[in-house]
């Protein structure tokens, strides 16, 4: 795949199956829009291009705050998808104030109307534009819109994916994302305490700016260089020991190398339970072992 700064020049002539939207996550709603593009691009014999932008639409409407940096994927995660999608030209756009200006027709002119389109693929509630425009005025293409793809009756979206995770319901995100959630960041020296009670703990830093799951205790699995090993996770202020900041922290099982420094992907798996503060280690390490039981057995 291919990604390409959205410049005029810089663009492939070949026909091109287009499809429009933001895409935090890709979940199985997404998914259903790039099946569509497949099909076509094998039909027509073309390829599949999206024309998106690196950040949210939402930071040029909100006053800032950090949540809006956030994301569902890491910036790798999402390529990844795209790419595992079938995309070959990803097109990146800032959406600025001046982008935010343009009507359904001025984003054809300046944007769509440079590609080869074989076919353009958005999804039913798909709108473009100061204008809010629908796909039908889109005439001169041929262009589909793929229906609603729901889950215990209410539409898959990033927006609902992201509440689940911000609930800790990492086993409802992971059914709308068709895959499991994951967090990636870097091991960094925690308060070196986990080894002194038998639960050693790779504490993890996200510079990713993506949304962390609600303070609990989770099963997970962890990929350090290449190999996936199940764990189990805390998020949270380890209040038993008066703890001043938030940690992800993970024991993972049968390892034993030190691995400060590493980049490691974190996937959560299923919520076991809120944090709790012990009256004392002992409580905590009996927690744990039932814990740890339940982990490698899911
Ligand atoms: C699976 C798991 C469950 C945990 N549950 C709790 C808990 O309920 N209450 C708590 O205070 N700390 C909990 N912790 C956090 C421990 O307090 C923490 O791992 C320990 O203090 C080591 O911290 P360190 O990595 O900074 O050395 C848990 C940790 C893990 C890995
Ligand atoms: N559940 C779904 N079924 C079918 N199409 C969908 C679904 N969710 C999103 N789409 C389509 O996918 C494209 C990208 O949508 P968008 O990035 O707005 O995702 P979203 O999940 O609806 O996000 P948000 O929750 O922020 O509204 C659009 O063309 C949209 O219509």
């Amino acid at each position: 795949m291919k990604v390409i700064k959205f410049k005029e020049e810089d663009l492939d002539s070949a026909p091109t199956i287009l499809v429009l939207g933001y895409f935090d996550g890709l979940h199985r709603g997404h998914q259903a829009l790039f099946d569509k593009a497949r099909d076509l691009a094998a039909e027509k014999n073309a390829s599949i291009s999206v024309l998106t932008f690196p950040e949210s639409p939402v930071l040029v409407f909100k006053k800032f705050n950090e949540d809006l940096f956030k994301h569902l994927t890491s910036p790798d995660k999402r390529l990844a998808l795209f790419e595992e999608n079938g995309v070959d030209f990803l097109y990146l756009t800032d959406f600025t104030s001046h982008f935010a200006k343009l009507t359904s027709h001025d984003f054809i002119q300046k944007y769509v109307s440079h590609l080869n389109i074989a076919a353009i693929v958005v999804g039913f509630d798909y709108r473009f534009g100061s204008d809010h425009g629908e796909l039908s005025q889109l005439s001169e293409y041929e262009s589909y819109q793929i229906a609603q793809v729901s889950d215990a009756g209410e539409k898959i979206s990033s927006t609902r994916i992201r509440q689940a995770v911000l609930d800790g319901d990492v086993s409802l995100a992971n059914r709308l994302l068709g895959y499991d959630y994951e967090v990636s960041g870097i091991v960094v020296h925690g308060e070196a305490r986990g080894r002194t009670i038998g639960y050693p703990t790779a504490n993890i830093e996200s510079k990713h700016y993506q949304y962390l799951p609600a303070i609990g205790v989770y099963v997970v699995d962890i990929e350090v260089s290449g190999v996936r090993y199940r764990g189990m996770a805390s998020i949270g202020y380890n209040d038993t020991f008066g703890g001043k900041n938030k940690t992800l922290e993970v024991n993972i099982f049968d390892f034993h190398d030190e691995i400060y420094g590493e980049s490691v992907t974190v996937y959560f798996l299923k919520l076991i339970r809120g944090m709790i503060k012990f009256d004392g280690v002992d409580a905590l390490i009996t927690q744990m072992n039932s814990d740890e039981k339940l982990s490698r057995e899911f």
